[in-house]
């Protein structure tokens, strides 16, 4: 073989080999990465979800940043306003003084004072609207808003928590205003213990490091945190949190407020009597009156279908429709009781 041809073959060989060699690492960096499968998911999910929310801009974001992008609110979910909520008129007014006025004017604000706190506690007995009023916050304010859910800042591979955390607050900045709300902030950020996994322990002083660097600068990332049970808080977090308010159980008054918003697109008899069905719902809170107005609406539903046949023309509902479907809910719930389950 002539020396032309013979480096020809090595050359050939050489490349084959590099080839082999480019796919074989590929493969293997695929497949043996552990969160592969999830980050490709999740780039998906982003570009989806940017595109709901009107997100149009170039921003880099790493792997870990993907995979808590996908935690944004959008489409259907972030659409709570304030005329969703019913009898909290007045805590409404407080959250548009204390939050969203100093959001609005943050950019032209000279004094630190007038700055949005950088930490809200919502707390109150379950079902109460917490996580609705953090959403209709976010709406009214213009931010985005990261539901955090604390599974996706644990990963059972080492290092990756910190990285998830550090992620959280980078997105945050980087698609500021934003609001991260942690819905039973209690159980992520409770008091810490002394049996607390040596990762998860790391993480909790990670978050509250970041959590101060923003506490000092002016950029607009609102912690925002959800409980029934204010008393379990790590009360190094409750001292972040400054801004607290406290959503009980809604009052009679509240409680037909509640009910009149829930069944504003519904149309009513005229001799409907939304004080009577409040009066009755003693403690219930407002998701209970969301499930009596659905039991009621489902009734009557039922009943148009077997005497017209279609739901085309829907019938008015009617006071005994609230009545029954309040009754058994209120059934429901005490057989809850008796079995122990409530
Ligand atoms: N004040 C209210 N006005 C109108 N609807 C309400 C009100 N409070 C609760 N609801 C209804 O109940 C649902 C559940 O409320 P939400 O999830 O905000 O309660 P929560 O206090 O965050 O509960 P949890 O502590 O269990 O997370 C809401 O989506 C809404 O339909």
């Amino acid at each position: 073989m002539s020396d032309r041809a013979e480096i020809i073959s090595i050359a050939m060989r050489l490349g084959a080999a590099a080839a082999i060699s480019f796919f074989t690492v590929r493969y293997l960096v695929k497949y043996l990465d552990p969160n592969y499968k999830l980050n490709e998911e999740s780039k998906k999910r982003v570009t989806e979800l940017f595109r709901e929310i009107g997100l149009d801009k170039e921003v880099e974001l790493n792997e870990h940043e993907v995979r808590i992008a996908t935690q944004f609110v959008g489409g259907q979910d972030v659409g709570a306003n304030w005329s969703d909520i019913g009898g909290c008129d007045e805590l409404i007014d407080e959250l548009k003084d204390r939050v969203i006025l100093p959001l609005t004017i943050a950019s032209e604000s000279t004094s630190s004072l007038l700055c949005p706190p950088k930490g809200i506690l919502l707390y109150g007995p379950p079902g109460c609207g917490k996580t609705l009023i953090a959403k209709a916050v976010a709406r009214a304010a213009g931010c985005r808003f990261i539901n955090m859910q604390v599974s996706n800042l644990t990963d059972k591979w080492y290092g990756e928590s910190q990285k998830l955390t550090a992620a959280l607050f980078s997105v945050a900045q980087k698609f500021q205003p934003t609001i991260i709300f942690i819905d039973e902030i209690d159980s992520f950020l409770r008091d810490r213990q002394s049996h607390d996994h040596e990762a998860t322990a790391m993480m909790k002083a990670q978050f509250m490091t970041l959590w101060d660097g923003f506490a000092t600068t002016n950029d607009q990332v609102i912690v925002m945190g959800a409980t029934n049970r204010p008393a379990d808080v790590d009360p190094a977090i409750l001292r972040r949190m400054a801004a607290r308010f406290f959503i009980p159980f809604p009052s009679q008054t509240q409680r037909r407020q509640i009910l009149k918003v829930i069944l504003r697109e519904e149309t009513l008899a005229e001799d409907t009597d939304l004080e009577a069905i409040a009066e009755a719902a003693n403690g219930l809170s407002g998701s209970d009156l969301k499930e009596v107005c659905r039991l009621a609406v489902l009734s009557r539903a039922k009943k148009t279908l077997a005497d017209c046949g279609s739901l085309r023309n829907r019938q008015i509902l009617q006071q005994s429709d609230l009545i029954n479907a309040l009754s058994q809910y209120i059934k429901a719930s005490r057989m809850l009781v008796e079995h122990g389950l409530d």
